[in-house]
């Protein structure tokens, strides 16, 4: 499974402005936005900073398109974005936005230094994160029948614990692992290792869990080709499977009350192979989901890490988000805790989460490495050396075992272009 908390690292001082660019080679130093807003204050005195902000954002942080958007519309006064568990859709950027320049003008997004970015309009979701979220997804009453379910089966669910560097935690919420089959199940039971542990308690799909799987898997897959369509061009990336997404499992996750959260982390690679999607339905109380773009570390620094700035995404009773392909190598995300909540008439204070994956056959640990240590090696990718940036890696995972050390097994992974694996002595 995931790694679960959040390790703290050494972050590169973030410059007076943040710029998340496409690409990081997209990102040049500019005007300081304190000195634009200034500047749009001083025209329009009436609106407040966070509102010309985000009109700002929406037009790259050109303060001349902003003036003219601004001098075409009235505004209120005020313009916060709404409480997360009322939202669905957002103003936010999109109403703003100059929607006839190309999308390549409108790629970047910038946020005030320290701030987070909230994004709540689907379009504004697919164009500046790599996912996609669908509201409403299911019937109503076939929601709340799966939330009052799944509810009652996390009465049984537990924290995973593992260990970091010499310490056994846990993680700060509860789950539950979900199969097709009885052969799935008892290979799952046997074969697959969670950092570096089996698992005990691993359960078949639920009728209700079974059914919205394949209007999931439906919807995803043809999310997956409008991205491809959208985003790279009508190709699929290099690594990425051509073949129909097929959920063959579901992780179950509860979060019970605000300060219930999971970490900074990627999805494991290992089981799914390279540029995986997930699809994830939220069910009950809303929750901030966090993402943030790993960049390549400056490698004249002596940071190890380097991030873009948070977008926020506010996941909603009923609402499916589509990781695709680019998100584990290339982002990290959180659900961080919240201040408060406001209640769900049916969940209360609790939310479920359930993210359907595709275990690919040809990620079975039969086929994978396996260390001098006997656990089968975790699949990984540089995100922190420049200079190996984005390179596929297989390496010992016994350190996470209590109890073992590991061994200093590595080697480098290799694929097919559709991202099987290329045996290697
Ligand atoms: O609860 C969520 O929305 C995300 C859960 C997650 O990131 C995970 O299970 O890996
Ligand atoms: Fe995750």
């Amino acid at each position: 499974m995931d790694a679960f908390v959040t390790r703290t690292s050494k972050k590169r001082k973030p410059s007076a402005e943040l710029i998340a660019a496409t690409t990081p080679a997209d990102a040049a130093p500019e005007e300081s936005t304190d000195i634009k807003l200034a500047i749009l204050s001083s025209l329009h005195p009436d609106i407040d900073q966070e509102t010309l902000l985000d009109i700002l954002l929406a037009h790259d942080g050109n303060v001349e398109a902003t003036a003219e958007a601004l001098k075409s519309r009235h505004l209120n006064t005020s313009r916060k974005p709404p409480s997360s568990s009322t939202v669905t859709s957002q103003t936010s950027l999109r109403s703003f936005a100059d929607l006839s320049s190309p999308p390549s003008k409108r790629a970047k997004v910038m946020c005030k230094k320290g701030q987070t970015l909230h994004l709540y309009d689907p379009k504004d979701i697919a164009e500046h994160t790599p996912c996609s979220i669908i509201h409403n997804f299911l019937p109503a009453a076939e929601a709340n029948a799966l939330l009052i379910e799944l509810l009652e089966e996390s009465k049984t669910f537990e924290k995973i614990t593992f260990k970091l560097f010499d310490n056994v935690v846990s993680s700060p919420h509860t789950s539950g692992f979900y199969v097709g089959t009885a052969k799935e199940l008892h290979e799952q039971k046997h074969d697959y290792v969670y950092n570096g542990a089996r698992l005990a308690d691993v359960r078949t799909l639920t009728p209700q869990l079974e059914r919205v799987r394949s209007r999931v898997q439906e919807v995803v897959n043809r999310e997956i080709q409008a991205r491809i369509h959208t985003h790279h061009g009508g190709k699929k990336l290099k690594y990425q499977s051509p073949l129909p997404w097929n959920p063959n499992a579901a992780f179950v996750n509860c979060y019970n009350g605000p300060q219930e959260s999971v970490g900074w982390h990627t999805d494991q690679l290992t089981y799914l192979g390279p540029r995986p999607t997930i699809g994830s339905l939220s069910l009950g109380v809303a929750r901030e989901f966090r993402v943030r773009r790993m960049l390549p570390p400056d490698p004249s620094s002596s940071q190890s890490e380097s991030l873009g700035p948070q977008i926020s995404l506010h996941l909603p009773h009923n609402s499916l988000l589509i990781m695709h392909s680019t998100m584990q190598e290339e982002w990290k995300h959180s659900i961080s805790p919240a201040s408060s909540l406001t209640p769900h008439p049916i969940a209360i204070n609790r939310r479920i989460n359930i993210t359907y994956r595709d275990y690919k056959p040809q990620f079975h640990p039969r086929f994978t490495p396996k260390c001098p240590c006997g656990v089968p090696c975790v699949l990984r990718v540089v995100t922190k050396n420049p200079k190996n940036w984005g390179k596929y890696f297989w390496m010992c995972h016994a350190g996470n075992v209590p109890g073992k050390q590991g061994c200093e097994y590595f080697k480098w992974a290799e694929f097919d272009d559709d991202g099987n694996p290329i045996p290697t002595t």
